[in-house]
């Protein structure tokens, strides 16, 4: 007899897409298996108002769906890996993330085809730290404001005219079939990805030893090599989403390189490093160390007060 399993899920059109991804594989894997998906708001769905970066806390988007975890209401949590925090609370654990999905931000825009055509005052919408840095590197004169609501909200807003372009994550749009939607696919040179961006992972109970055997096929080695060596470099630097923090891991023939960069907000400074190895967690140290020999403390301290 194959148990049940109910996954816990944030309600959003991506979110939901993400639990059916893990429904189906779980299908795929067992054709008897019993799954529901099980809906949920959390705080960061209602606190729509107010800049991401500027609400407390850590995990906005995981923390009612980790304590449905914990009251064993639910047997496993789907997340992005983007919105999981560096750190698990007690008794819970990522047991697998799934294959990787495009890791790229997109510049999407009604009105031009790339981010150099911006006009001098434009604005841009994106409430990440890490994007809006990134871009205003290299675009100066634009201007960036804060967007928030999900993908189809965050649209909405584009097409009524109220930005110039804005930027979301690739792996988002592809999932909910608004590829067309991309106007510039941003090269991971110019705006490296958040931490975990583009992977699905699977949180379960530490002590739900049969829950983490039956993941075991959903589970792509590659990519969680590579979210442990980014998650290992955000966590010696205390990053979390709410940090202009950007990591990405890839295997170049049998090694994994990592690159990751901290920037000031406003883009004025902007720091990097990369280094290569096999050791993911040895890898995110080594990087997260160059950062910090360039003064990455500082800058993220500034943001942090
Ligand atoms: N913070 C919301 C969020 N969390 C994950 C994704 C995209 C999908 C992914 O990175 O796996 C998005 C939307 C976006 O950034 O456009």
């Amino acid at each position: 007899m194959m148990p049940l399993i109910r996954i816990g899920t944030r309600a959003s059109p991506l979110a939901v897409w993400q639990a059916e991804h893990v429904r189906d594989a779980l299908h795929a894997a067992y054709p008897d298996v019993q799954v529901e998906i099980i809906r949920m708001s959390t705080s960061g769905d209602v606190l729509l108002d107010a800049p991401l970066h500027s609400l407390g806390g850590k995990g906005l988007f995981v923390k009612e769906i980790e304590e449905a975890l914990l009251a064993r209401q639910v047997d496993i949590a789907v997340h992005s890996m983007k919105d999981v925090p560096a750190l698990q609370p007690e008794g819970l654990e990522i047991a697998a993330i799934m294959a990787r999905e495009d890791v790229r931000d997109a510049f999407v825009s009604n009105t031009v085809h790339h981010p150099e055509e911006l006009a001098p005052d434009a604005r841009v919408g994106s409430s990440s730290l890490r994007r809006r840095a990134q871009l205003l590197q290299k675009y100066p004169q634009v201007q960036v404001d804060d967007l928030r609501g999900n993908v189809a909200t965050r649209l909405r807003k584009l097409d009524e005219g109220q930005y110039s372009a804005i930027i979301l994550a690739v792996a988002g749009l592809k999932r909910l079939q608004l590829h067309e939607r991309i106007t510039y696919a941003i090269p991971v040179e110019q705006s490296l990805p958040a931490v975990g961006q583009g992977a699905v992972g699977i949180e379960i109970r530490t002590d739900d030893i049969a829950t983490r055997e039956l993941l075991q096929p959903l589970m792509d080695q590659p990519t969680w090599q590579c979210v442990l060596a980014e998650r290992s470099m955000n966590r010696i630097l205390g990053g979390d989403c709410r940090l202009p923090v950007a990591a990405l891991a890839q295997w170049q023939e049998q090694k994994l390189l990592l690159r990751g960069l901290v920037a000031s907000p406003d883009g004025s400074r902007l720091l990097r490093a990369e280094a290569n190895g096999t050791d993911p967690v040895a890898l995110g140290r080594e990087v997260a160390d160059q950062l910090l020999a360039q003064g990455a403390a500082a800058i993220i301290k500034e943001i942090q007060t």
